[in-house]
């Protein structure tokens, strides 16, 4: 890319794409096209055609899904794996259809099998059995990842593919039914300080381990890539630790001095029992995270300070 190619980021709005827009705007870049889900609902393949023919991008971030944490997945399957499929369906088509030099598709370490040995490795992928609670967008986000494959090997496009692993940051999904563990426990330790409750209620039993990179670093890492790889194989996108869920509590409990008590819901599922992503591949082409646990937390926890009236129903 140089600083006046045309770039789409596709969900400019949400956790990711608001992230790389940031990114790419703090490096110069003065040539970005952006569309809301009112604007442009991109599950509208022929809105998506004339978008593209009109627009014709150079580059695109496929950062625009249906997202969302434990329980929404394991509750609305059919929406996940419909609206996702939608979505990335359109957009790798119409890349192809108009000459997008380049597309980067974001998948999830959701596509690997639940069991499978830690670190997690690209080449786990399709070995096992996936998490039940999630298989539906996992199986939306493994067809996108065969899409550009495919659109690869046919056409001869340069699509790629990363998988992060959880994320958080600025504009994330507060809402408590809807999000993902960070961002809901940040919420819940907030409003149970500011209420003087007795207890905060973390889902499950807290003995899942889970791998947590900053959104900002992850966009980095995803500007870092569309210009330095363009293998055919997907791409971990990590820190190489991971924590507990119950320590990871207990550092956002600390972060927003909340001294109450911690309870456990184990009615909510746990989902899968570890994801730790190898992160081999990523740094041998050159990329590393470099926001600890301790920092991004009290980063995501000022931006909630600072956004919560707007980003909270
Ligand atoms: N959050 C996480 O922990 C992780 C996320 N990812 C992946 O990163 C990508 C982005 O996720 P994240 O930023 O967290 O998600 P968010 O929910 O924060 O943002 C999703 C964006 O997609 C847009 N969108 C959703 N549906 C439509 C639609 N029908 N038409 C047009 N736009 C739509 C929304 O646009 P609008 O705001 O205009 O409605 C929104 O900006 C996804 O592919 C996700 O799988 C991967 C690993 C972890
Ligand atoms: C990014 C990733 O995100 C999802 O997978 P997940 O990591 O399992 O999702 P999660 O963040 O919601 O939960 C992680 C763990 O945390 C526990 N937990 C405790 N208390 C709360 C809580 O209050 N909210 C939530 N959401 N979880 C909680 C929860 O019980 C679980 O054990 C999928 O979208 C998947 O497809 C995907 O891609």
């Amino acid at each position: 890319m140089n600083k006046g190619s045309k770039i789409y980021v596709a969900g400019h709005r949400g956790l990711v794409g608001s992230a790389i827009v940031r990114k790419l705007e703090e490096k110069g870049y003065n040539n970005l096209v952006c569309r809301t889900s009112r604007e442009l609902d991109l599950r509208d393949k022929s809105a998506v055609d004339s978008f593209f023919a009109e627009e014709k991008p150079e580059f695109v971030f496929l950062a625009a899904a249906k997202v969302g944490g434990i329980v929404a997945n394991n509750e609305y399957p059919a929406d996940f794996i419909r609206d996702n499929l939608l979505i990335q369906t359109n957009i790798i088509d119409a890349a192809y259809r108009n000459d997008v030099k380049k597309l980067l598709f974001l998948g999830s370490t959701c596509i690997y099998p639940k069991m499978a040995p830690q670190p997690l490795k690209e080449e786990y992928l399709l070995t096992g059995e996936l998490e039940p609670t999630n298989d539906a967008y996992a199986i939306a986000k493994i067809a996108g990842i065969k899409m550009c494959q495919s659109y690869n090997r046919q056409y001869g496009t340069q699509y790629i593919s990363v998988m992060p692993t959880n994320l958080y940051g600025s504009n994330d999904n507060f809402d408590l039914h809807s999000s993902h563990v960070l961002p809901a426990l940040i919420r819940k330790f907030h409003e149970a300080k500011e209420n003087n409750a007795p207890f905060v209620e973390v889902w499950g039993t807290g003995t899942p381990k889970r791998e947590f990179l900053y959104s900002d670093d992850l966009a980095d890492a995803c500007v870092y890539l569309i210009d330095n790889y363009s293998g055919n194989e997907i791409v971990n996108i990590g820190v190489g630790e991971d924590l507990p869920i119950k320590d990871l509590a207990e550092k956002i409990k600390d972060v927003v001095g909340f001294t109450g008590e911690i309870q456990f819901d184990t009615t909510k599922p746990d989902g899968t029992p570890r994801k730790l992503v190898d992160v081999t591949k990523l740094n041998s082409l050159g990329w590393k995270a470099t926001t600890s646990l301790e920092e991004g937390l009290k980063k995501a926890y000022q931006w909630f300070l600072d956004n919560q009236l707007t980003k909270v129903n």
